[in-house]
Parts: structure tokens; sequence; C-alpha cells
């Protein structure tokens, strides 16, 4: 597969041949940083608010459906809060090796509520473009509906990539996102972050630079305060039985989240 980087989407988020990035946005013209959200153009994508407040140098207010942030063609700069979720990583994360999990990813670091942890990084592609579904651990379905209804949003999502025999029946593809990104080859520390039933982070869909919301940025922020050295984990939000294997049965992993009410099984 050949790619080119996505400049319009994520400096670290490659994307594959055969997708093509919307336009980038007309942005805002606010001069220096975005104060006022009644004339910030971003600000009102945002219901005429800014969704991070300075402290800790940029911290989400509350999850959303959607956050629009400030991209390449508005006038503030980089400092501007409105781009929280593009400064790179704040905290000191470790990848380290669990005994049931594989590896697994903690702070060294305390982190506030609401603070950015790190975006989903690897191959934009389209899903139908993916070979080897079921053998591929990193694909993450850029499903913002799935983000907007929150965790009641599981029993309607489809499972990650269905196999390839099911998208020929129209009735279970209309669910399916059409596009994800694939960290199996290539990715970010995103890619090592696990499951569990009691997260302390969460999924949020991040608009910068266009706003096409099939191809959102996926970011993960802190749903808590953070401990240093707990292990980060976010719920990966499968439906149950939703996962078939290239034999059409369905596929069960066990869940080793340890939480006091985990639900045993990740799908
Ligand atoms: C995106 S990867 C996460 C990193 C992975 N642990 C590794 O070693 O690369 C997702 C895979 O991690 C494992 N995993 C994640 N959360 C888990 C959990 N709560 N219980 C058991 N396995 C989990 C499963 O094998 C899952 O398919």
């Amino acid at each position: 597969m050949t790619w080119r980087r996505g400049y319009t989407y994520s400096t670290s988020v490659k994307i594959a041949e055969g997708v093509t990035l919307p336009t980038i946005d007309a942005g805002c013209s606010c001069v220096g940083a975005c104060i006022d959200p009644r004339i910030c153009a971003c600000a009102k994508l945002n219901g005429s608010d800014f969704p991070y407040v300075h402290k800790d140098g940029g911290r989400l207010i509350e999850a959303k459906s959607v956050v629009f942030e400030c991209g390449p063609n508005c006038q503030c700069g980089s400092g501007c809060v409105n781009r929280t979720s593009q400064k790179g990583l704040k905290y000191r994360l470790e990848v380290y090796r669990t005994p049931n999990k594989g590896w697994a990813v903690r702070s060294w670091d305390f982190i506030p509520a609401g603070a950015p942890i790190c975006e989903y990084t690897g191959t934009l592609m389209r899903t139908n473009d993916v070979d080897n579904v079921s053998g591929n651990d990193y694909i993450f379905d850029i499903d913002c509906l799935q983000t907007m209804k929150g965790l009641d949003g599981r029993e309607s999502r489809p499972g990650v990539v269905p196999h390839m025999d099911d998208r020929t029946d129209d009735k279970k593809t209309e669910n399916v996102p059409e596009f994800c990104i694939d960290a199996g080859t290539i990715g970010g520390v995103a890619r090592f972050i696990n499951h569990s039933c009691e997260p302390n982070l969460f999924v949020q869909c991040v608009l910068s630079s266009h706003r096409d919301i099939k191809l959102a940025r996926v970011m993960l922020f802190a749903a808590d305060n953070i401990p240093p050295l707990q292990e980060l984990t976010y719920d990966y939000g499968y439906a149950l039985d939703s996962v078939t294997g290239p034999d059409g049965m369905i596929k069960v992993l066990p869940c080793h989240c340890g939480a006091k009410d985990c639900r045993k099984r990740l799908y």
C-alpha cells in the first residue's frame, strides 16, 4: 500500500491511497488567540462556546458529540486553546507488559480530568480496504455516531469491521463506518491502550481542518483524575456477538480488565 502524509487530517496519520480528504475549512478570523466565543467562527460551531478551559494547558470541559477545533486556515496562533488536541503528548506515557492483556499504557505523571492523552494514529483507510480484518487488533472505526451516543451506543455498534462476506448484505452494512484508522503496521502509543469496562479515558471525535464527521480525528481524553502508574483504558464499545472470524463464526474475547462490574467479554 502507498500512502502520503495527512497534513490536513493530522500530521501523524497517514492517508491510504484512494482516500480523499475534504477541502480545508475557511476557519476563524480571530487574531492572536480565540477569546470571544460570540465572534470566533470555530466557537460558534461548538454552540458559541469554547470546548476547552486554559487550565493545565487545555482541558476539555465535557465530552461532546464532536469538538470543532481551530485549523490550518484559522488566523489564531498555535497557542490558541481551541487547538488543545493538536499539541502533542503532554504526559510521560510508558508502554509496559501485563500478565494477561499483552502490552498496556500508563502515565508517570498525574493526569487531571479532561486532559488530552493522545490521538489514535495509524493509516486512515476505507474500512472495505482493510486486509486481514480478523487478525488485526489495531483497527479503530471512525464512528462518531457511536461516540455521540456514549456507552448506550454499544448495543447498536456493529462490531469493529465485519467479515467481508457480511458486507454484501445492505442491512448489516448500513451502520458500518466508512473509514477507520489501521494502527496494525504503523501507529502511536494509543494502539497499546487496552479496554476496560470501567475506563479512565474516553474517546472524543475532533474536527480541526474540515467538517466531515466520517473523517474525524480520534482523541482520547482523561475521564477522571488519574494517579501516576494507573493503567490507562477506554471502553472499546463492542456489541456482544458482533465480531465474526473468517469462518463466519462469532468470536468471543474474554475481558481481563479486572473491574468490579466487568462484562467478562470484550465481544
Ligand atoms: C488495541 S490492542 C491493545 C494493546 C494490546 N494489549 C497489545 O499487546 O498490543 C487490543 C487488543 O488488546 C487485548 N486487550 C485489550 N483490552 C483487553 C482486556 N480488557 N482484556 C483482555 N484483552 C484485552 C486484546 O487482545 C485486544 O484485541
